[in-house]
């Protein structure tokens, strides 16, 4: 069986003050469910302060991007090794901002994957296509193809530390969330090129997190689907209520 993984990303947001009370208000309202893995990525400046909060409870401290080197001459970067020494336990890579915005490519992110499981880190490598790659039918070949990619070297015992984050392009921060069915297909699509990668045995314990517009109105039914076992969720993490409520999905 595969352990459900709720994961809040803050992306840029909130100060040390705002990422206390958060976290604050998530441990008062979180119960003691051992069913479901809780992570949160807050921003680099304040993992060494929500590290200590989150320190022996139900959430773990994951981190929002790594640098594949372990140490050196590269100005505003963070080593895997930095993460570990703040209680991360979790890393993302890969997220489509980054490969937007910061010039991540399906080989850089193959190299802080391993970096990241060199290091006892589990790397969330997110993939996902744009709008108009959905549109002219290439989502699928797009997907599996960074799938292939981000996991070229990986070994399939390696693969237990490693989980999958589908978040469509268009999905993310846009209220536009996929159709639980359009994310169920696409899970399926990832799980069968996992199955191809690494055996069907091994394929069937890989966790894919869906991620883009995840609120508490359409968790339930994304949950639902065989193949959706977690979520990435972005704006609808940054409240604790909200957050709490995608955390105690049916
Ligand atoms: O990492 C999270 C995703 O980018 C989803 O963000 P969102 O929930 O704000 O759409």
């Amino acid at each position: 069986m595969r352990k459900p993984i709720i994961a809040g990303n803050w992306k840029m947001y909130k100060t040390l003050g705002e990422a206390r009370e958060l976290v604050a208000g998530l441990l008062a309202g979180l119960g003691d469910a051992t069913d479901r893995e809780v992570v949160v990525c807050p921003p680099y400046t304040a993992l060494a302060s929500v590290g200590e909060q989150v320190a022996n409870t139900g959430i773990s401290l994951g981190a929002q991007e790594v640098f594949y080197e372990a140490q050196g001459a590269f100005t505003g970067a963070i080593a895997p090794q930095m993460l570990c020494d703040v209680g991360c336990r979790y890393v993302i890579v890969g997220h489509s901002e980054r490969r937007q915005f910061f010039g991540d490519t399906d080989a850089s992110v193959n190299r802080k994957l391993h970096a990241a499981l060199a290091n006892g880190l589990r790397p969330i490598m997110c993939v996902g296509e744009s709008k108009p790659q959905r549109d002219a039918g290439e989502a699928e070949a797009i997907v599996t193809a960074q799938v292939r990619a981000g996991l070229a070297g990986v070994s399939a015992a390696q693969m237990a530390e490693v989980v999958i984050a589908y978040e469509p392009i268009w999905a993310i921060g846009t209220g536009d969330t996929a159709t639980s069915a359009d994310a169920q297909a696409m899970h399926a699509a990832i799980r069968a090129t996992l199955a191809e990668l690494f055996g069907a045995e091994t394929a069937q314990t890989v966790r894919i997190q869906y991620g883009g517009s995840v609120k508490p109105d359409n968790i339930d039914e994304l949950m639902a689907q065989p193949d959706i076992d977690g979520a990435l969720v972005g704006g609808a993490s940054l409240k604790a209520d909200s957050f709490l409520r995608i955390i105690q999905f049916q």
